[in-house]
């Protein structure tokens, strides 16, 4: 068997113009949705990541606000940026792109946004909401990377309920979050959160009917460790050298062969990454529809 591919691509091609509709909607009562993007230092790969998200706002019709700031700034000048922009009526849900330098307290950031404009959902405000299940219907955003995982398992016809998802690793952006969106009743899948302290990973994987890889270990999840017709979504990205042309390249967390015992695969580019994008531009039009009532 070969895997069918979850196309993130063409899933958020479809949801982006799903949004163009929103957003204008919203500008034709004066409201035109904005985006700002906060970047600390000059690290390339966060650079191409935050250029790609003002682009997917240019195709729905988002304005957006580009912030970048020097790798050494102080803590108390870029909580001013931080400041400026929950003051900022252009700019209706913003983004701190993560990681922050180490000098950076990065909590005492993200607890600084306003959570009505926290675009990444990522606010203690808006995951607290999300432990206590109360972002039902749609009252707060939620992390965009286990939303879009969701949205781009649901609108390929995967089946969550009753199912056993093994996700690997702990992060706050993925791993942390995500059993809490998957356990509740209208997905009601059965999570396992392992990570890299995990002992019995093995004996976890051989029983996982959905894997979701979000550790950030090049290929760590190979094909003999996973059950025929799993579920395998390659979240973790890094970039490892390529031993052929010398050059650095983008790597998944799923050894490429693990495709030829899966049922369906969400690929790495090509999966999850596009739709943790388009996740992004949800929360900012909800984000706005909430604003102007048109959401509750
Ligand atoms: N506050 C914050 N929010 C984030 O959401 C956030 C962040 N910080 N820091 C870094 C990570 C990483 N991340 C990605 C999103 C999309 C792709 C993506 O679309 N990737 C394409 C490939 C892009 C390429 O080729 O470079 C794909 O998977 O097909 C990748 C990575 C969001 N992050």
């Amino acid at each position: 068997m070969t895997a069918r591919i979850l196309d993130g691509r063409a899933t958020a091609t479809a949801i982006k113009s799903e949004l163009a509709d929103r957003v204008k909607v919203l500008t034709d009562r004066g409201r035109v949705p904005g985006l700002a993007t906060v970047l600390v230092g000059d690290d390339p790969a966060s650079h191409s990541y935050v250029t790609g998200k003002h682009r997917d706002c240019e195709q729905v019709g988002i304005s957006s606000i580009r912030k970048e700031l020097p790798a050494d700034v102080s803590q108390a000048d870029l909580e001013k940026v931080i400041d400026e922009l929950n003051e900022d009526p252009a700019c209706t849900g913003y983004i701190v792109q993560l990681p922050l330098p180490e000098h950076i307290n990065t909590n005492a950031i993200l607890e600084r946004v306003d959570p009505a404009k926290d675009a990444d959902g990522l606010h203690p405000t808006n995951l607290g909401r999300l432990v206590l299940n109360v972002n039902e219907p749609m009252t707060s955003p939620l992390p965009c990377t286990p939303a879009g995982i969701v949205e781009l398992l649901e609108r390929h016809g995967v089946e969550l309920k009753g199912k056993h998802v093994v996700v690997v690793g702990r992060g706050v952006t993925v791993g942390r979050p995500i059993g809490l969106l998957l356990t509740r009743r209208e997905i009601n899948a059965t999570v396992t959160l392992a990570h890299t302290g995990t002992q019995n990973l093995g004996e976890l994987l051989a029983q996982a009917d959905v894997v979701v890889a979000a550790a950030g270990r090049p290929h760590m999840i190979r094909a003999e460790q996973i059950k025929d017709g799993a579920v395998l979504l390659d979240v973790g990205v890094s970039r490892v050298e390529d031993p052929e042309t010398g050059k650095k390249k983008l790597t998944g967390d799923i050894d490429p062969a693990a495709a030829q015992k899966a049922s369906w695969l969400s690929p790495n580019p090509g999966g999850v990454g596009p739709m943790t994008r388009a996740m992004l531009l949800v929360n900012v039009v909800e984000s706005c529809e909430r604003a102007e009532g048109i959401l509750t």
